[in-house]
């Protein structure tokens, strides 16, 4: 029998980030992946590929989940953008309907064009109703900043410190992620578990960020969870995961690079040195 994950996440329409590199994973990874779209971001080519973001209204978003939730027994989650405080109600409601093994946060704060006021009601609502959910929060540098309340993260301590601050409110345990933000050679992110604090690095790959790398974290993350595995196996796999998939990046018209979730599988399949 498959093991299934669930994402409720927003769509990213040129493929790289958000739901479909969510369901990519997903596949790669042996479960059968199952969608709810929140909200819809097309990038505009015509406009130096500003963010164009359209949320879904919130019945529709419930109606996706009730049909989701009664057409399987779902029991680990991932949630990527929500984007606006109306759909993290509706989210947080529908949740809160059924008990969870996992629900994996990555905690996607606002997405560029929209107003600075919304990104304030955004984190509010996301700190306050998702976060105490979680059983896994996957912040990135600029994320940890906002949650942790840290005026800077430059270090691996403050990677820790940030950590342990995001703990605090309430998951249980948080990964924050350094990647190409955090000065020095590595990319380097860290678990913390509530009491001890694990490192993962490698090498970074090349000096610019790369799309979807994120979401292919956690929805890696998400996947080993539903196979059953532990948090910290599961994350020490994705960081492995999502590294081949940076390495073997697609190349698009976009002003950046996109992760490839089939690499790892790929490279697995080919063998060392072919
Ligand atoms: N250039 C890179 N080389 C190697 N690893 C990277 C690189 N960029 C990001 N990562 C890793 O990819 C994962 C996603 O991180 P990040 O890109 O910071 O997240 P987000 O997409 O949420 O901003 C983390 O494990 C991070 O350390
Ligand atoms: C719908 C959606 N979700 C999530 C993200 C975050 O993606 P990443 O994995 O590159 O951080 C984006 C970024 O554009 C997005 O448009």
């Amino acid at each position: 029998m498959v093991d299934l994950a669930y994402v409720i996440a927003g769509s990213e329409a040129t493929g790289g980030a958000g739901l479909q590199a969510d369901l990519k994973t997903f596949q790669e990874l042996g479960v059968y992946g199952v969608g709810t779209i929140t909200c819809i971001v097309s990038f505009d080519p015509k406009d130096g590929w500003r963010h164009r973001f359209v949320p879904i209204a919130p019945d529709v978003i419930a109606d996706q989940i009730e049909a989701a939730t009664a057409a399987h027994d779902l029991d680990v989650v991932k949630i990527g953008m929500l984007g606006t405080p109306a759909t993290i109600d509706v989210v947080a409601e529908s949740l809160s309907r059924q008990r969870w093994r996992h629900i994996v946060l990555d905690p996607v704060l606002i997405c560029k064009g929209q107003e600075p006021g919304d990104a304030l009601d955004t984190d509010t609502a996301l700190r306050e109703k998702v976060l105490p959910l979680a059983t896994v929060v996957t912040p990135n540098l600029f994320e940890a900043q906002i949650l942790s309340g840290m005026d800077q993260i430059t270090t691996e301590t403050d990677l820790a410190e940030a950590a342990q601050r995001i703990f605090a409110l309430g998951p249980e345990y948080v990964v924050v992620k350094g990647g190409i933000d955090l000065p020095g050679d590595e990319a380097v992110d860290v678990l913390y578990d509530g009491e001890e604090v694990t490192v993962f690095r490698t090498p970074k790959i090349g000096d610019e960020r790369v799309a979807g790398a994120g979401c292919t974290l956690a929805a890696a993350i998400t996947a080993e969870l539903a196979s059953g595995a532990g948090i910290e196996d599961a994350v020490a796999f994705a960081k492995e995961f999502v590294t081949a998939g940076i390495a073997d990046r697609l190349g698009c018209h976009t002003p950046i690079d996109a992760v490839w979730q089939g690499a790892y599988v790929q490279q697995l399949q080919l063998g060392p040195g072919d």
